[in-house]
């Protein structure tokens, strides 16, 4: 069991206001995870949940109660970092089972939930081993295991595939789905990897500057992100951002147009277009164009496609993916 209510959640360092009024509910069993530029706040929030952090006002609920001060050992959470924070000296039965321990669990009972927890994240061959004889994705595994037989009401994770290779940011990933799965446990995950955020998220909140820009599914921010910043933010490559006036709009600023919703030809188009630029992804080929009604253009082709520099080539948005901006930047809805 695991809800979580943020409250005009507040936080400044002398004058710096890094959190600038949170409000955020998360209900139990939901994977949530915080997305934003460096600097936007994103683990001072987590911090926050956590306790590691005082807050400067607002309410911090856990299952309904208020734990704004209270100590981070006290609210029922278990925190999985980036640099993994094990202890060199202990097994990795004992950096798993310390936690309880410490908390006078009785030991059949730790016995007990190490086992299960080191069986669902295929660590039994390990147990006996000391973090320096363990790969860096073996260890982030002990981590994470150290976290489950804590049995939280939430778990918090900060960035925990960073220190890993793609590879094994993969696999390690889509472990982390699957625990959470399995555990059916609420769980909040700061990241900067899109695709994390993509395909690990039940909602993404994307922060900027310090507050909320917007709450959805990964699917409602790429279809109908609220405004330009989460237009551009969320996505890869980045959504082309069109001047209205450029392409004779009076009420839209701004024209955005994902590059995997632009369509290219030799014969007929909308748009005449040099190409600047070609990258060969196997999968996919990326295309920088520049246009004059335009300006610079980004194309996202599926698989291999040739086109050379300085050709001359049409490009055509998809007139049913166009999103409208205003002049404050917010979302026309039709
Ligand atoms: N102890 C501190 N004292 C003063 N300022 C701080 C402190 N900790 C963080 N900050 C500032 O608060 C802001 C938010 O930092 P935070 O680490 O939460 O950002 P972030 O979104 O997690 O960034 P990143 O993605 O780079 O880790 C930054 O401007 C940072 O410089």
């Amino acid at each position: 069991m695991g809800s979580l209510q943020l409250k005009s959640i507040r936080k400044a360092y002398g004058t710096h206001d890094v959190l600038k009024g949170i409000d955020l509910e998360v209900k139990d069993g939901e994977f949530v995870i915080f997305v934003g530029p460096s600097g936007c706040g994103k683990s001072t929030l987590l911090r926050s949940i956590a306790g590691l952090e005082d807050v400067t006002s607002g309410t911090v609920l856990i299952n309904g109660q208020d734990v704004t001060v209270t100590p981070p050992a006290k609210r029922g959470i278990a925190m999985v970092f980036q640099s993994y924070a094990l202890y060199p000296h202990l097994t990795v039965k004992d950096n798993m089972g310390l936690g309880l321990k410490q908390a006078g669990t009785p030991k059949d009972e730790i016995e007990a939930r190490v086992d299960k927890a080191s069986g669902m994240l295929s660590l039994g061959p390990y147990l006996a081993r000391r973090p320096s004889e363990l790969s860096g994705g073996q260890r982030q595994r002990v981590a994470i295991g150290r976290a489950i037989v804590r049995e939280p009401a939430l778990f918090l994770f900060d960035e925990p595939l960073s220190n890993l290779d793609a590879a094994l940011r993969v696999q390690t990933r889509l472990e982390i789905a699957r625990l959470h799965r399995s555990l059916k446990a609420t769980m909040i995950y700061v990241t900067h990897d899109q695709v994390e955020a993509m395909t690990l998220a039940d909602r993404i909140v994307v922060l900027n500057a310090g507050a909320i820009e917007q709450v959805g599914t990964p699917m409602e921010l790429y279809n109908r992100p609220a405004n330009v910043f989460v237009g551009s933010f969320i996505g890869s490559p980045q959504m082309n951002m069109i001047p209205g006036d450029r392409l004779g709009d009076r009420e839209a600023k701004t024209i955005g147009v994902r590059p995997e919703h632009i369509t290219l030809s030799r014969e007929q188009g909308t748009w005449a277009s040099k190409v600047v630029h070609v990258e060969h992804l196997g999968a996919d080929t990326i295309i920088y164009l520049e246009s004059d009604q335009t300006g610079l253009l980004t194309a996202r082709l599926f698989g291999e496609h040739q086109y050379e520099p300085d050709e001359i080539v049409y490009a055509t948005p998809d007139a049913g993916h166009m999103h409208r901006f205003d002049a404050n930047d917010q979302a026309i809805r039709p």
